[in-house]
């Protein structure tokens, strides 16, 4: 261990002062039912060990191979020991600073997360290393430990050291985060930490049947404070490490192994996008970071920004596993601005040392892209038995503490039911948001939907707001401004030299270069193919474009944009042909303008 000659860590070795995250990859072992395929993933770690980026790649050799990059990748025979000594000891230095740590596990079901922060008996996981650790330096130290658990369902936050606590409320006073009835349990020793565990599991016997029946995921964490004596005697410096096992991610639109319905479904991979999205915000130091986009990163508010490190590990299933391709693509996503930051001393001492990524520079380098929409939402707007049925499932649904413990029994579950009907946090209350995550990489077509479902309306606006659609109706035409990114598309594509009609380029080349047995035929053909393939892009835009981006096609305006997202929840495809656009308001002849516009070659 790093350490002064006082006893107290050595900062030097604990800080390193450019990197805020890191971002690493774990790919778990083959559990005992598994048979151990061939592996479907290969790392390239050009510097071996002390390789400070890496590049994961997925598929055999024969088949289509996808990659992205992360710091580095923990294969299947490296063990959490491994992972603790190399990327949360450092971690640890710093919580004794005051300054905090959060490591995150996430990854697509049963990708290896709890096994990580976890453990078992035999190969204890991060958090049990590092309570252990921290202990002992405390103990070394004079510091006093408390720890809190904690587990975020459907947006509900529950202290799992505290059955009779209905939810914990998230406040903030002037940037400074509580969480009201969270409970904080003093620590002595490794062995109170196993028994505060073991309490917790004895509860879970008698509703273990009905928790067994009933969803599932939902996000863990645990939080160990850390009180230090200062030099100066009056001042505390408080420092927390926050473990967090992000409940597994599932593409919403699959059938749930636990029964969660897709709103339900959907609103978990919200939280994890969310996750993400703030650690990329971070990462890229944007000005504006998206903690409240959900309860998870609102909590952990004031353990991510700052000073304050952040280590996020990615979990990879050894079998073939799209979700796992899609969450370490997010994740990958978050590390890149890393590599490519670069410290503006011109900042403050807090910011000073975070990476700086040109904004204008950001969408460009990255692989994917995630974009956010926070939608304000009126209480009066959630269906009170849909809303019922879910604080139904949050209150009863049970889960183990990074998969072993149950806080709750199943009458306690019942008489706060109530509470938690009644009880609307402030945030909710105020912010009822939802975040719309538009992610695109691997597996595109398969993933993208999430984002349909972002928006909870279940009745589509109604065309009483025509006039102001007429008002978009008349502007488009008129409106030269800045193009989107499909219209670019669109244009890049319409001004290839193609047989299409007899434009004089076409003219030329064909005339000159080809003899075509049936020119006629063919170049019809292939127009249409253009035309086509033109069309479908435009509407695969359209049905997942967020509004920000819907907004900045010609002929849409805030309102055509509202209603475009508001349809996609009765269907996650509303717009299957051009015809289709006139729901929108459009009608044939704006369409084919709207079309002439954009590929004038190919419509003419
Ligand atoms: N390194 C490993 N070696 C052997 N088995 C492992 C390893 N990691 C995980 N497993 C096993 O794989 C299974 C899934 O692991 P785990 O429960 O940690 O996944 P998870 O990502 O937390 O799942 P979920 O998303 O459902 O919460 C478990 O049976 C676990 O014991």
């Amino acid at each position: 261990m790093a350490s002064t000659s006082s006893g107290r860590p050595d900062r030097t070795k604990a800080f390193n002062p450019t990197r805020m995250v890191r971002v690493v990859a774990k790919i778990r072992g083959f559990a005992d039912s598994e048979s151990s395929t061939a592996l479907w993933i290969s790392v390239n770690k050009p510097n071996g060990e002390i390789s400070d980026s890496v590049t994961i790649s997925f598929g055999d050799s024969g088949s289509r191979k996808e990659s992205c990059e992360v710091n580095y990748c923990y294969e299947q025979n490296e063990g959490n020991d491994l992972i603790f000594s190399r990327e949360v000891k450092p971690l640890i230095f710093g919580v004794f600073e005051g300054c905090n740590s959060t490591v995150i596990a996430c990854g697509a079901r049963g990708s290896g997360k709890t096994f990580v922060i976890q453990g078992s008996d035999e190969k204890p996981g991060l958090a049990t290393l590092a309570i252990a650790e921290i202990l002992s330096m405390a103990e070394q130290n004079g510091n006093m430990v408390a720890i809190s658990f904690y587990e975020v369902n459907q947006e509900h936050v529950y202290d799992l050291l505290d059955p009779k606590q209905p939810t914990v409320s998230i406040l903030e006073d002037k940037g400074k985060i509580q969480h009201k009835g969270l409970s904080q349990v003093p620590v002595k020793s490794v062995t109170e930490f196993h028994k505060l565990l073991a309490s917790m599991c004895g509860s879970r016997k008698s509703i273990e049947k009905i928790a067994s029946e009933l969803p599932c995921r939902s996000h863990r964490g645990l939080i160990i404070h850390l009180v230090s004596p200062s030099k100066n005697d009056d001042i505390c410096l408080v420092g927390k490490m926050n473990f967090v096992d992000l409940a597994g991610y599932e593409d919403a639109r699959r059938k749930s192994a636990d029964g969660l319905n897709l709103v339900e479904s959907t609103k978990i991979n919200r939280s994890i996008y969310a996750i993400h999205n703030v650690v990329y915000s971070l990462n890229a130091n944007e000005s504006h970071v998206p903690y409240r986009q959900s309860k998870l990163t609102h909590m952990l508010k004031d353990s991510l920004g700052g000073l304050n490190r952040i280590l996020m590990i990615t979990c990879l299933n050894p079998s073939f596993c799209q979700d796992s391709v899609y969450m370490v693509s997010l994740a990958s996503r978050s590390c890149l601005g890393i590599n490519r930051g670069a410290v503006d001393s011109t900042k403050k001492a807090k910011c000073s040392t975070r990476p700086m990524v040109p904004s204008s520079h950001k969408k460009n380098f990255l692989p994917g892209s995630v974009s956010t929409t926070v939608k304000k939402r009126t209480a009066s707007k959630v269906h009170l038995s849909e809303k019922k049925a879910n604080c139904l499932a949050c209150a009863l649904k049970e889960r183990k503490l990074f998969d072993e413990a149950i806080h709750r029994t199943t009458s306690e579950k019942a008489s706060s039911l109530p509470d938690i009907v009644s009880t609307v946090e402030p945030l909710e209350q105020e912010e009822n948001f939802f975040l719309a995550s538009e992610v695109s990489l691997y597996g595109k077509d398969h993933h993208e939907q999430d984002a349909s479902y972002v928006n909870g309306r279940t009745n589509a606006l109604s065309f009483a707001e025509g006039d102001g659609m007429d008002k978009e109706n008349q502007h488009f035409l008129a409106n030269e401004g800045v193009s989107p990114p499909i219209s670019s598309r669109l244009r890049e594509l319409s001004n290839l030299k193609l047989p299409c009609s007899s434009t004089s380029s076409y003219d030329q080349v064909f005339t000159e270069i080809v003899e075509p047995k049936a020119p006629i035929m063919e170049q019809s053909r292939t127009l249409d193919g253009m035309k086509n393939s033109l069309v479908q892009e435009y509407l695969r835009f359209l049905n997942t474009a967020d509004k920000e981006d819907l907004k900045r096609v010609k002929g849409i305006g805030e309102k055509r944009a509202t209603y475009i997202v508001e349809l996609r929840e009765e269907s996650p495809k509303p717009l299957k042909s051009l015809d289709d656009l006139t729901k929108v308001g459009l009608s044939a002849k704006q369409i084919k303008g709207m079309m002439k516009k954009e590929a004038a070659k190919l419509f003419n």
